[in-house]
Order: structure tokens, then sequence, then C-alpha cells
């Protein structure tokens, strides 16, 4: 175990770092010290990187770190984040952030109006790599729901609208904005990702 080791996360949004932060941390009980429960040191770039055009969000998130491991000239990491519409086949999926940015909560409830089914899911894809030109590995995350009219406080994106199904765990009824943020880290699409990241890491140490 090497203390010197640093896991680079890149990425431009906070939220997605500080949900990281807490999730990878309660996943690591027995680190370094009590200061840093990590056997690494996870240290983050603010860098809003070019995202692809592509159909699965595995190849925009696997490119994502390919790139990202070629800035830093190290190890890594990524995410990806979906919200996948059922009756729209999937769609926005990886481009959520611009039909969040230009509709906002009401016009992604308005783009369901005309269909029944208002199911949904969160996608959430971290990419791991050792370093530039190394193995890009992914690690995939999915919590159902559905899309509701924003309740809650509006602390990240989309939260307000998606409403996980109860069979994903504590819920009551909550939309992910009106959990406290423990009940949301241990029951989402981000949480199932990092669990399987963190799996993979502890076969690195
Ligand atoms: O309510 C939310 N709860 C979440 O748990 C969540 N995770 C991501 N998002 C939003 O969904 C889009 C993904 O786009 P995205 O993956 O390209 O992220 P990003 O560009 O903000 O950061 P990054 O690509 O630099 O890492 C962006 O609008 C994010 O703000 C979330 N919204
Ligand atoms: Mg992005």
């Amino acid at each position: 175990m090497s203390s010197s080791r640093t896991i680079t996360f890149v990425t431009g949004n906070a939220n997605k770092l500080r949900e990281f932060t807490a999730i990878i941390s309660s996943l690591f009980p027995h680190g370094q010290s009590e200061a840093n429960p990590l056997p690494f040191t996870i240290s983050s770039a603010k860098l809003d990187l070019v995202e692809i055009q592509e159909k699965t969000p595995e190849a925009i998130a696997a490119d994502k770190c390919k790139r990202a491991a070629e800035l830093v000239g190290g190890e890594v990491v990524t995410e990806d984040t979906c919200l996948c519409f059922d009756s729209l086949g999937g769609l926005p999926g990886p481009y959520i952030k611009w039909f969040l940015e230009t509709l906002g909560h009401q016009g992604l409830n308005n783009l369901l109006a005309a269909y029944e089914d208002k199911s949904a899911s969160a996608l959430c894809i971290f990419a791991y790599s050792a370093g530039p030109g190394k193995e890009v590995r992914t690690f995939t995350g999915r919590t159902k729901g559905r899309i509701v009219p924003a309740r809650g406080d509006n602390k990240f994106g989309w939260d307000p609208i998606f409403e996980p199904l109860s069979s994903e765990g504590n819920t009551n009824g909550h939309t992910y904005a009106e959990m406290d943020r423990t009940v949301k880290n241990g029951l989402s699409h981000r949480y199932k990702a990092v669990k399987e990241l963190a799996d993979f890491l502890k076969t690195t140490i």
C-alpha cells in the first residue's frame, strides 16, 4: 500500500466530486489514517473535457478517460452520467446535460406528456485508466425510477425530478433532491458504479 499513490478524478462538476468522495470513503473503512481513510489519495482536476458524440455512454466515458489520462499524465477516473427515459428509447441519455440546461425541469417533464409511462433510469459510468496509453476500464451503475414534477431543493441538476423506485431501497417515495445525502449516496446510480470501481481498486492495492 503506497500513500503516495494518487488517483485524479477529472470532472468539471463539483457535485459529482462531493458525492464521489463521500461514497468512496465509505467503501474503504480501513485506509491510511483517520484523516485519509483511503489507501490512496484522491485529487481532483476541474477540467471540462470534450465529450464525443456516440450512442453508447460507455464509449463516451472511455474516450473521455483516455484523454484525461493523457492530460494528467497519471492515474485517473472520469465519470459520465445519463438520464434515460424509457418511453423515449433511452433518450436524452448522455445528452441530459444539454436537455436540462435548455428545457429545465418542467420541460423535461413535458417531453413525457404524450406518454403514460414515465419510467426512467439514472445511469453512471465511471472510467479508470492507470495512465496515458493504458487500458480503460468502465464501471456502470443504474438506478430505476420515474420522472415527476420537481420536488425538493434544487441541489444538483435533475435530482428534483427523479424519484427512484421503492424497490431501490429506503426511498420513502422521495425524489433524489428530497433525500438526505447519505440516503441518496446509498442507493444512487453513482453509488453502484463507485462500488464496482472500488471493488476493482481493491485488487490493485
Ligand atoms: O440531479 C442530478 N443528480 C446526479 O446525481 C447527477 N449526476 C450528474 N448530473 C447532471 O447530469 C448531467 C451529466 O452530464 P456529464 O456526465 O457530462 O457531467 P458534467 O459535464 O457536469 O461533468 P463532467 O463531464 O465534467 O464530469 C450534468 O448536467 C450533471 O450536472 C446529475 N444531476
Ligand atoms: Mg460532461
